[in-house]
């Protein structure tokens, strides 16, 4: 969708900002240009939607050289979103949203009726958001505004520079959550600057990591983070990268641990005789639906023995679907002061699937980093184990 071929950009006093880059960004990828300040990011950004010209190299937009394109044309079929955000002050967050639909001619009504929509998009109630003024939102809502603006015109291309920068980190996370599931609705082709290693590989598809003009490393946040191309990127992605990797390597169902499940209506001698047999300690409830209800331990089920599991079957509500992050895993676990929690699978997450604990969780991570490094897939990573004491 968006291809650089020996892109170089040399500006007059000398300074090259971006030296013989090529790489592509394939439709519907979000691909995060992260790096420290000046190495050439904002250049390559600006370029794409030719608010800067190259000095040399071409750079295609879906097959087009867009050198050969009028740079106004161009810019309508690329969203654009600042840190400054750039909202007009004296335009409502309605107007500001129809910009573009406007320049484009789109008739009012249906220009404000778009707008609306994509304020609801980004989570602002039209009504009760969109008569005011810029000066009467928050950072973080000044920040959505943008986003549906730039989206209004539903350009296939958006390029977002520091688009969260400007907000606090409680806040700037939200957004990015917020942006996450809006771009899997809409699925744009979308150029993602940032300095922060942290908002790069929890946005993007893929990450290139700038060094002074160059890409050094351009993959997807996994192998950044677990087999960095060069000291320079090993250095930048920093020396907790097995942390940061929690946030991008998901539950697989091979990490999970099958304790014993029972029913709630299960006989409680029933129910006893099947943990013994497994010698567990304690085993998955699950109701008439075959839904995740709770646990229940072997202890509890050593006393009376008539009677059904319901009566001593706790409620568990630490689970998470399959494919969630290990990082939600930890943090479900922390949350909930939970020593194991479920993984559910289905449209409704409503299949039990099997537990995740503390130990799996750390051979999940484990897995993916050997995976990782022989090109290999995780559930075909032998572990040498250090014996327990
Ligand atoms: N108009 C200009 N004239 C000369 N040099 C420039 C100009 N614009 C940018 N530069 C230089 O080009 C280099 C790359 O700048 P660029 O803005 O692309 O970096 P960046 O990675 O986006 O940085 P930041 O994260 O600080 O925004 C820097 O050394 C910068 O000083």
């Amino acid at each position: 969708m968006i291809r650089f071929e020996h892109v170089t950009k040399r500006y007059a006093d000398g300074t090259t900002a971006v030296d013989d880059l090529s790489f592509e960004v394939a439709e519907g990828e979000l691909v995060t240009l992260v790096g420290p300040s000046g190495c050439g990011k904002t250049t390559t950004m600006k370029m794409v939607n030719r608010l800067i010209e190259p000095t040399s190299g071409r750079i295609h937009l879906d097959g087009e050289d867009i050198a050969t394109v009028d740079p106004v044309e161009l810019r309508r079929r690329i969203g654009y979103v600042i840190q400054q955000v750039g909202l007009f002050p004296h335009k409502t967050v309605l107007d500001n949203t129809a910009t573009v639909p406007h320049l484009l001619g789109w008739q009012r009504k249906k220009a404000r009726a778009r707008a609306a929509e994509l304020l609801d998009l980004v989570g602002l109630d039209p009504s009760v958001y969109g008569d005011r003024y810029p000066d009467q939102l928050s950072g973080g809502q000044r920040q959505r505004v943008g986003v549906a603006r730039a989206l209004a015109a539903d350009p296939p291309v958006l390029l977002m520079d520091e688009p969260f920068g400007a907000v606090d980190p409680v806040v700037r996370e939200h957004l990015q959550n917020e942006f996450l599931r809006l771009q899997s609705q809409v699925r744009k082709t979308v150029l993602f600057v940032t300095h922060d290693i942290e908002e790069a590989v929890r946005l993007g598809d893929r990450i290139a990591v700038y060094g002074n003009g160059r890409i050094e490393q351009f993959d997807p946040p996994a192998a950044v983070l677990g087999a960095p191309a060069t000291p320079y990127v090993a250095d930048f992605v920093g020396a907790d990268r097995g942390l940061k990797r929690l946030s991008v390597t998901s539950i697989e169902p091979g990490d999970l641990e099958q304790p014993p499940v029972v029913h709630l209506d299960d006989q409680i001698v029933t129910a006893a005789a099947r943990l013994a047999a497994e010698g567990a300690r304690w085993a998955v409830v699950l109701d008439d639906a075959d839904h995740l209800h709770g646990w229940v331990s072997a202890d509890a089920l050593t006393g009376p023995a008539d009677g059904t599991v319901r009566r001593h079957s706790r409620r568990m509500d630490a689970w998470l679907p399959v494919g969630a992050s290990l990082k939600q895993a930890f943090s479900t676990m922390l949350q909930h002061d939970a020593g194991w929690i479920a993984v559910l699978d289905g449209e409704d997450a409503d299949h039990f699937l099997g537990v995740l604990t503390p130990a799996r969780l750390h051979e999940a991570l484990r897995r993916s980093i050997d995976a990782d490094a022989r090109g290999a897939s995780r559930g075909d990573v032998e572990l040498e184990t250090i014996p327990g004491v």
